[in-house]
């Protein structure tokens, strides 16, 4: 932080309230979990070209030696996401925990190693399906697909019209992805075929867990956000084995439902990292 930090928001929810007084009052039982595209990075055009927003590693940097953890969880493969963000070997993040692949994936800055299970084999099918379904759908100019290895995506954001081409391929997609045992999960402008059983819902409990947190707090911005949000929702519902939650919501005009769900929404990566500064600040 500068000499002016910003101060830190409310929330406009109780449950939001007593999640962030819980993060302050045991900020080293506090799990601190982000997604990364449209969330720590601004979206852009070409997937390949999202970084982490300027003064996000040195926000996280500043945060993480004062929380329980940080973790990253992205639809991102996790080493993409720790190259992307520029989150390896920095000092403060030296136990970072990235999860890639909606959880199936983990890399810890510690190891500085992935873990992963075995690639699932409908990814391959899908991926060989793919030209041709798209070649079936030539109107839908633009549409091109993110080898993800553990998954493939297809993004129609420089598409002529993108949401148009998102609506058009949607459901020839689910078909293709039901075909080999594959889930779609839809997101901004991009609908992604990917192994079932993993989002980023179970990722966070289970993590929380894991640390035996006594508080969380989780940002994101995009659909496949909304599983991580509803585990926060059930965590703090939990009775006495309950963990105070807050819900942090990077807000855009394309996934406008999340903002209803969060406890505060901020406009976008440069706020969230407002927000992760100010709250080391406060820390
Ligand atoms: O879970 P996340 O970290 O939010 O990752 C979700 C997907 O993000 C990426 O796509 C999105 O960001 C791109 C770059 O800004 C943008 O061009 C695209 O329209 C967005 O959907 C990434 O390419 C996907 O693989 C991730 O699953």
């Amino acid at each position: 932080m500068g000499s002016h930090p910003e101060s830190l928001p409310s929330p406009t929810t109780p449950a939001g309230r007593e999640g962030l007084n819980a993060v302050l009052a045991r900020p080293d039982r506090a799990v601190i979990a982000l997604d990364f595209d449209g969330t720590l990075a601004d979206i852009v055009p070409d997937p390949e070209q999202a970084r982490a927003h300027p003064g996000a590693v040195s926000a996280l940097a500043a945060l993480a030696p004062k929380v329980a953890s940080i973790a990253v969880i992205t639809g991102r493969p996790a080493d993409v996401a720790v190259r992307f963000g520029g989150f390896a070997g920095v000092p403060g993040l030296e136990h970072l925990v990235v999860l890639g692949h909606y959880g199936a994936e983990r890399w810890d800055a510690v190891s500085g190693a992935v873990h992963a299970p075995a690639p699932h084999p409908g990814v391959a099918a899908a991926r060989a399906g793919l030209p041709g379904l798209l070649r079936a759908f030539g109107a839908v100019h633009g549409a091109w697909v993110e080898d993800k290895g553990r998954a493939v995506a297809v993004h129609t954001r420089r598409a002529e019209d993108p949401q148009a081409a998102f609506e058009t391929l949607r459901g020839p997609l689910g078909e293709l992805a039901a075909e080999h045992g594959l889930i779609v999960e839809p997101g901004r402008l991009v609908l992604e075929l990917r192994p079932p059983g993993m989002d980023k819902g179970v990722a966070l409990t289970t993590y929380v867990r894991e640390l035996d947190a006594e508080s969380v707090v989780y940002a994101g911005d995009d659909l496949g956000d909304l599983a991580a949000f509803a585990a926060v929702e059930k965590l703090r519902d939990g009775g006495p084995d309950g963990v105070p939650g807050l819900l942090v919501c990077s807000g855009s005009t394309e996934v406008p439902d999340l903002a209803a769900r969060a406890d505060l929404s901020v406009p976008g990566p440069a706020a969230v990292v407002a927000f992760l500064a100010a709250l080391a600040e406060r820390l």
